[in-house]
């Protein structure tokens, strides 16, 4: 999948702008406050209806304007080309495929976006909550069953805990029913996902640290040598105490060991960075090799995070995924040697100005 042309309106900085990105490597250089990420997070947007930079979208309308638009021609992996679309108001945000009123889970489907930002890199020393959200936006690629069994799990979650808060306690087994039923199914996909992602995992952080002594482990949520049921009915108590669940599939987490130690505590920040880096490119590798629509990749501010001689290994991956990528820095010179790139184009931004160069 490609974005053939992406129109970007009343996004931050930039009033209105239109780019024909390559299929494969687009390079996005301007001063500090041009507003490069900016361009970036119109694309998040677009994939995602959410932005990477603020917890309310709506945040992202350019100033003194009253709604945000993007719009893009995208070409997909039959070869056809759907127009995709996004308006975000201060009230509601609109999506169009092809002109008809959709959900934002049809525009993820069809356009997955994984970013790789400043931000990312704090996903191994994060709180839990990071890592699910990793591990579920790939279950949601891999899986059509997930979201609506997510859906319901939260939903009974949601409910179970304001029973418990209000100490209403005859109504809490039937949502327990609920909360058993999809819990177990979300943990399930869970597991089988982060089965699938290891070996790619391991493969990927042997290219970019050099080591297979790399291991993910999955921790449910619970002790799961007690069914969710047993769980449930273990904690009760505490839980009315405090009034909110305390295990289940809403506490997931993961962990990544080197050599048998804890990532985040025993490698150095630059390692941990290529672990990161190693874990979002899997989920890419994985979704890209399901055969569906490839993943756009975003990678906001390149030179920050990672030093000349692993740059020149990432852009040398992402050269050959076969994935449409946009990329952000100061400079060119910043993305090394281009020479033995072909089929890239620079972008330059300019107090919200877009420029082919
Ligand atoms: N809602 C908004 N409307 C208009 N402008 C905004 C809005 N929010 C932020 N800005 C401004 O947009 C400009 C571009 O910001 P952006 O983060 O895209 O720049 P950048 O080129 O990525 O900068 P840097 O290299 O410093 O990271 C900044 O001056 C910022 O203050």
């Amino acid at each position: 999948m490609t974005l053939l042309k992406l129109d970007v309106i009343s996004v931050r900085n930039i009033h209105s702008a239109t780019i024909q990105p390559s299929p494969s490597l687009n390079f996005v250089t301007g001063a500090n406050a041009s507003g490069k990420s900016s361009l970036l997070e119109a694309i998040f947007i677009l994939g995602r209806a959410r932005s990477f930079r603020t917890q309310y979208v709506k945040q992202a309308i350019g100033f003194d304007r009253t709604q945000l638009i993007v719009a893009a021609q995208h070409r997909q992996h039959q070869g056809s080309v759907a127009s995709l679309g996004i308006q975000i108001s201060a009230k509601q945000t609109e999506i169009r495929i092809d002109q008809e009123n959709r959900q934002k889970a049809d525009l993820a489907y069809l356009f997955p976006v994984q970013l790789i930002h400043p931000k990312s890199y704090r996903l191994l020393d994060a709180g839990p909550q990071n890592r699910r959200e990793f591990l579920d936006w790939g279950i949601f690629n891999h899986n059509r069953n997930f979201l609506p069994n997510w859906r319901n799990f939260s939903k009974a979650l949601q409910q179970r805990n304001a029973l418990l808060k209000n100490r209403q306690l005859k109504q809490v087994p039937a949502w327990d029913r609920e909360l058993i039923e999809y819990g177990a199914v979300v943990n399930a996909l869970r597991k089988e996902y982060v089965q699938l992602l290891a070996p790619v995992f391991l493969d990927m952080a042997g290219h970019f640290l050099d080591t297979s002594q790399i291991e993910l482990r999955f921790s449910a949520g619970w002790d799961e040598q007690l069914d969710l049921e047993r769980m449930l009915v273990r904690n009760l108590d505490r839980d009315l105490r405090y009034g909110f669940t305390h295990a289940g599939p809403h506490r997931a987490d993961f962990l990544t060991f080197h050599n048998q130690r804890l990532a985040k505590d025993y490698l150095s920040r630059g390692q941990q960075k290529l672990l990161v880096l190693a874990l979002l490119l899997s989920q890419v590798s994985l979704l890209n090799s399901e055969a569906r629509n490839n993943c756009c990749i975003l990678v906001d501010d390149l030179t920050a995070e990672l030093d000349t001689v692993n740059r020149a290994k990432l852009l040398k991956y992402l050269a050959n995924l076969g994935c449409q990528v946009f990329i952000t820095s100061t400079g060119l010179s910043d993305f090394g040697d281009l020479s033995t790139l072909n089929n890239y184009k620079v972008f330059h931004v300019e107090q919200g100005c877009i420029q082919q160069l």
